[in-house]
């Protein structure tokens, strides 16, 4: 429901109200914020019943609209997307206000973002507050602005600035927002006030310079090259959305369309988004990521019942990159750091490299530093009196061991320790402390302070109040944080096993790595497979397969292709022991021009190496299409991730795929793996899988999973109520 306060001093502001029916104010009010739609219907009814009344009495002089409780609006609720739309239609509710004989002024507080931003341009007058946030964000959940947004800011700002807002989808302040013309005025009182005296002051001034959609849209002087440079660029780093190259479409229009012609087409365009799969996949994404926060374990600890305990002081345990990575993150979000390192050289170098890290970001954010928050020190006494540790030493699990041992018996009672490991079992640690209840893994991603991805592994023992503290302080330092299992590789390394096995498999029978790193790229990883294991080591998989017993030759002195009753591929330990670890050697499944070089270069050493290696084996190389080189990787990996459903190691599908978007470049207009197996379809992944599995019977990551052949089998449900089959074993939906 809207209501308009009565004539203030002959200005009318336009409340625009909590809403019963609809959600997303609904929702986010519980959340403490205000917040109201646009595609709201009935908020649109009262704007539209609200606005006529406006214009029609003659004491009314001018309108402010604003939204309630500091916030102005957020956008369409993509909810309502899915459900019949019903109520005034906005593209003629923002006409209607555009055209109004009486001044129209938007105070911005809070957000104006999508929808509301749009609102906001349809107004003749828009004061923001200082601490307001503008943007146009419909490009991320595979959209375009479809309320004007595409004619109107081009036409506002120019079309340059507008295709980067628009694009990118990027928020700006309120002091970005003036300096590029979209706000008319910013202040640091109450904006609504301001608006109303602004309002006032501009009453019986024309309007006719004020009317964006009645402006000539500014054109370029090399308005081809202009766009033909923005849409190469767009379609590089879109690595197959079509949102933005869309939105790029759209601002086409603004400039060589009359506007009403340029709004058909926007219509147009944004029709089409609307429908895709895309679009879909990123909305899908959007409450992902909201999702996880809401974390549950199999034993029943639940982010809802579980409190975290304040945490003030922290100690990073060891400062090799990641532990350099961490300390930064921790500093930068205001804790007290206490960095340990016992080697001296080390530590005088982490101490160099951790100063610079702080002091770039500070420049480039225009914040203070955050240097003063560490304190260094090359003994673990030194921890003695934080409130959590994060171990970070190499990834060996004795080293790890003696460490928490340590540590437990020189931190004060109740200090929570946690370990950043990618892989190791989190119960084998806690059982070296005295109170296993306080320990938890926090598996932080490279690099530790640029990667948003964090996945806090919970033991057996692991304590609810222990994961709820490790959750919050991830949030805290800004990642998305992920609760996950105990188990091998936790979630995201224990599904790439698979997926790199295949890899492998297909390069001795006939691939090539530039040909599965090219369908994979195509698909919208940034690197393929091959790629991104030259610029993490190949030396750092083969240590952890020696650890395992895996390299070893076979009775006949080749490497064993036969491990345990399961296929194997021993290729990359043989270019390991050729001294070929990727980047960092120069060498690789690529080259490099030189050691610590970054642009693969296909090898012919390597052709003639894979050949001769099938000639050993007596492997006969066969032509492989793209579509098993991409479903063999693909379905691997989400086989994976159903049996790690089923196994309670992830509590959803969406900790999953927020885990490969944010960790491992799974692109996200692909929604993550598991949304992506629900698009293509179960029973199609299922009958793939059995048909490779028939084919290559000793890869035991082929065998579908039961979990996946039991949503198949209940009908292939949606994505959103796999959890019902997941938590009730026996249900069939
Ligand atoms: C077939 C042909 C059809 C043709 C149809 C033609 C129709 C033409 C008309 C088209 C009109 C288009 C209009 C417009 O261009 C489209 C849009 O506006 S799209 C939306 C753009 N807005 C956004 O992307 C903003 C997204 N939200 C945020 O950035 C943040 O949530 C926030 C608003 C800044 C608030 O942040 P926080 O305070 O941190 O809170 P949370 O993020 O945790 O959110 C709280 C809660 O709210 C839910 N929520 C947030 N935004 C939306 C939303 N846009 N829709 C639905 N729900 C939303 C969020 O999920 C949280 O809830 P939870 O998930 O935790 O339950």
């Amino acid at each position: 429901m809207c209501r308009a306060s009565l004539p203030f001093s002959a200005t009318w502001k336009l409340y625009l109200e909590r809403n019963s029916r609809c959600n997303v104010f609904r929702r986010i009010g519980t959340a403490g914020s205000t917040w109201w739609s646009p595609q709201c219907a009935a908020v649109r009814q009262g704007i539209v019943d609200m606005m006529h009344r406006a214009l029609r009495e003659p004491e009314v002089k001018s309108v402010v609209i604003c939204g309630q409780d500091g916030k102005f609006c957020g956008g369409a609720d993509i909810r309502e997307f899915g459900a019949k739309m019903s109520g005034p239609p906005l593209v003629p509710m923002i006409h209607m206000i555009e055209a109004a004989a009486k001044p129209v002024v938007a105070a911005i507080e809070g957000v104006a973002l999508g929808g509301g931003l749009e609102l906001a341009l349809s107004c003749h007058y828009r004061i923001a507050h200082s601490k307001a946030r503008l943007g146009l964000p419909e490009v991320t959940l595979g959209l375009l602005p479809g309320a004007g947004g595409t004619q109107r800011l081009p036409r506002l700002i120019g079309v340059p600035a507008a295709l980067e807002l628009i694009t990118t989808g990027r928020h700006v302040t309120a002091a970005e927002a003036l300096q590029l013309g979209i706000v008319d005025e910013v202040t640091d009182q109450n904006a609504v006030d301001a608006a109303v005296k602004f309002a006032q002051s501009v009453e019986g001034k024309s309007l006719d310079a004020r009317r964006i959609g009645t402006f000539p849209c500014p054109r370029p002087p090399d308005l081809d090259a202009v766009f033909e440079k923005v849409m190469k660029e767009v379609r590089r780093s879109a690595r197959g959305a079509i949102a933005p190259v869309t939105c790029v479409q759209a601002v086409h229009a603004a400039v060589t369309l009359p506007y009403a012609k340029g709004m058909e087409r926007e219509r147009e365009l944004f029709s089409t988004l609307f429908t895709s799969g895309q679009a879909r996949a990123l909305q899908y994404y959007f409450f992902a990521q909201r999702a996880v926060s809401r974390w549950s374990t199999p034993s029943g600890a639940r982010w809802d019942t579980s409190k975290p305990r304040p945490v003030r002081k922290a100690a990073v345990i060891g400062l090799g990159t990641m532990g350099r990575g961490i300390s930064v993150s921790l500093a930068q979000a205001g804790f007290s750091v206490v960095a340990v390192e016992t080697q001296e050289k080390q530590l005088l170098e982490a101490k160099q490299a951790v100063s610079g890290m702080l002091e770039r970001d500070a420049k480039r954010r225009g914040a203070p530093l955050a240097h003063g928050n560490i304190k260094y020190s090359c003994s673990l006494k030194a921890a003695a009196d934080v409130d959590l540790v994060i171990e970070a030493v190499f990834e060996d699990m004795a080293l790890k061991k003696a460490i928490f041992r340590q540590l437990s018996a020189i931190c004060k009672p109740g200090t929570f320790l946690c370990s950043n490991t990618s892989a190791l079992d989190i119960d084998e640690l806690a059982s070296q402390t005295q109170s296993p209840e306080l320990v938890v893994g926090m598996h932080f991603f490279a690099p530790a302070h640029v990667m948003k991805l964090l996945e806090v592994v919970y033991g057996p023992r692991s304590s609810p109040e222990a994961v709820a503290t490790a959750m919050q302080m991830g949030k805290k330092i800004g990642k998305v944080s992920v609760a996950v299992g105990n188990c091998r590789g936790f979630v995201g390394n224990r599904m790439l096993k698979p997926y790199l096995e295949q890899a492998f498999f297909l390069l001795e029978e006939g691939a090539t790595p530039e040909q599965v790193d090219q369908v994979l790229e195509e698909f919208g990883f940034p690197m393929g497979v091959f790629k991104v294991s030259d610029l993490s080591g190949l030396d750092v998989g083969w240590k952890v397969r020696k650890a395992d017993g895996l390299v070893v030759p076979d009775s006949t002195g080749k490497s064993a292709r036969i491990q345990g009753g399961r296929r194997y591929s021993p290729l990359g330990d043989l270019l390991c022991e050729q001294g070929r670890f990727g980047q960092k050697t120069g060498r690789g499944w690529y080259q490099y021009d030189k050691p610590g070089g970054r642009v693969a270069k296909s090898d012919p050493w390597l052709h003639r190496f894979l050949e001769e290696y099938r000639a050993r084996h007596g492997l006969v190389a066969r032509r492989i299409d793209q579509q098993e080189v991409l479903e063999r990787c693909l379905y691997a990996l989400i086989n994976e991730g159903f049996q790690i459903l089923q196994d309670g190691i992830a509590a959803g599908p969406e900790d999953i795929d927020v885990i490969y978007v944010l960790g491992y470049g799974w692109p996200r207009h692909r929604g993550g793996p598991m949304f992506f197996a629900d698009m293509v379809g179960l029973d199609k992944v299922l009958d793939r899988l059995e048909r490779y599995h028939q084919l290559h019977p000793d890869v035991p990551g082929l065998k579908p999973c039961s979990l996946l052949r039991k949503l198949a089998a209940g009908g292939c449900p949606p994505i959103h109520r796999w959890r019902e089959v997941i938590q009730k074993p026996h249900s069939q939906l």
